[in-house]
């Protein structure tokens, strides 16, 4: 549970891309939601009962379900067979139930080396932490690992902890997210006595391998580096292992103190690129594997070839489509994945087609605004992109003429039909206007 209810508001996120949802009907129909429990692939979702009642839910269970179950399951990888909505009371304190157990921290056997595709964006990353896994204080101490969003820094920071838990049951191995570092610090400062601090020093201080990701997140806060850097000479004149991750090198971030600059360039900085077409096979053929599913090589390509720059994304794809299937008992195919996937791979296009996007389009292409593609003027800079909207909108939109020429500034239905036609000539007559035309369709379907 604890991964679906971290993961909420981004679960909602891609419900709310999915269908397409407005910000109104988004903050009145999904957003009051909250995950009250999840057990046995059930996610029971609460909210308050406030002004709300059973058709409330009912409307939800007909709108929303199919959809927030497929993203539960692309988002966080948990199957999810069903979904239960319970109206709690707005003035009662909302206990989760008691069968709930929440493990010292939400590692679990899916981050090891074995799980994790080796490739050129990720080799050395990945031998190094091998290596520190194998011995751990006696090389690259500290190891830095960076690299952009979604691309395996806590997959291998937690397959260091996960092989030293196996091999070196004597250590004591922490890892800890630089937030959750910094929120114990709060407390324990908060706490006022020296007892506080002491505990929190002595937890930090007396462990033989430390993990902290996202590293970023105490830039700026001047407490927390200041605790941080103790930390980490304590730790470093013991020997004991440092492994730190972010989303950038050291020397790129411009407000750290030079002293934590110099500490975290001082052992092995690797670096984790985004991975190569072959990587990025091998990656959903793997996971295909985990998950004991089969899937098409046409699949496979197809989100291989459009989901480039992020792992996570890449999983979520798969996941989707894996939810969808079971859920709609429908097989996957390419089709099935073209559908389904569109939002994920292409997040800035509309799910229709409107005029108004063609405008966008056609503006952004001849490089003039939407307020003068729609305006009064009548330069052929101006007057030729309009008509070429026009004809556009025509042809790709079942949007009446009346409506198209509004929103082209107020033209009339004769304009609109003359402009349609006159770009229906030029198509026939002039090769730079055909050209447009392809490129510009090609733009606003892009597959
Ligand atoms: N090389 C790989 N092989 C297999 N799975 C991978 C690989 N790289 C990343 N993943 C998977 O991609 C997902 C995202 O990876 P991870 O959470 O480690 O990224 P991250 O770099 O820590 O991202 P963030 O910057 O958001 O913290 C995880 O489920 C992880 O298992």
């Amino acid at each position: 549970m604890d991964s679906i209810k971290e993961k909420w508001n981004d679960i909602l996120e891609t419900v709310r891309k999915d269908l397409d949802i407005s910000e109104v009907r988004y903050k009145n129909w999904l957003e009051p939601f909250f995950v009250y429990d999840y057990k046995d692939n059930i996610l029971t979702l609460a909210v308050d009962n406030e002004g709300r009642n059973d058709s409330f839910l009912n409307y939800i269970r007909k709108n929303y379900l199919l959809s927030i179950k497929v993203a539960v399951t692309e988002v966080t990888g948990k199957e999810c067979s069903d979904i239960e909505l319970i109206l709690v009371d707005k003035n009662e304190k909302v206990e989760p139930p008691k069968h709930q157990t929440f493990s010292r921290n939400s590692n679990d056997r899916k981050y090891t080396f074995e799980t994790f595709v080796v490739g050129s964006n990720n080799r050395l990353a990945y031998s190094a932490c091998l290596a520190v896994a194998e011995a751990p204080g006696e090389i690259y101490n500290p190891l830095f690992l960076y690299g952009g969003v979604g691309l395996g820094k806590t997959h291998l920071m937690r397959s260091i902890e996960n092989y030293i838990l196996e091999n070196y049951p004597e250590k004591k191995v922490l890892y800890i997210t630089s937030e959750s570092f910094t929120n114990e610090l709060i407390e324990a400062i908060r706490n006022g006595n020296n007892t506080a601090m002491t505990k929190f020093r002595d937890k930090y201080r007396n462990i033989d391998v430390l993990l902290i990701d996202d590293i970023q997140f105490i830039i700026g806060k001047e407490s927390t580096q200041e605790e941080f850097f103790h930390t980490f000479n304590a730790l470093h004149q013991d020997k004991k292992q440092i492994i730190l991750s972010s989303d950038k090198p050291p020397k790129d971030f411009e407000t750290l103190e030079d002293r934590l600059k110099s500490r975290f360039e001082m052992g092995l900085m690797a670096d984790i690129g985004a991975p190569d077409y072959e990587t990025r096979v091998a990656i959903l053929r793997k996971k295909e594997e985990l998950d004991h599913y089969s899937f098409d090589d046409d699949v496979i390509n197809y989100i291989a070839t459009n989901v480039k720059s992020n792992i996570r994304e890449l999983e979520g794809a798969l996941n989707k489509l894996i939810a969808y299937s079971k859920l709609e008992k429908t097989p996957i195919t390419l089709d099935l994945a073209e559908r389904e996937l569109q939002n994920l791979i292409f997040p800035n296009r509309p799910i229709e087609i409107t005029p108004e996007f063609i405008i966008g389009i056609v503006a952004e292409h001849f490089h003039i605004s939407v307020s003068e593609i729609s305006s009064k003027k009548r330069s052929n800079e101006v007057a030729y992109p309009r008509q070429i909207a026009m004809y556009l909108c025509r042809e790709m939109t079942s949007a009446p003429l009346k409506s198209i020429g509004a929103l082209l500034g107020k033209k009339d239905h004769t304009t609109i039909i003359y402009g349609i036609d006159k770009i229906g000539e030029k198509i026939k007559s002039d090769e730079k206007t055909r050209e447009v035309i392809e490129i510009l369709k090609k733009k606003i379907t892009p597959n």
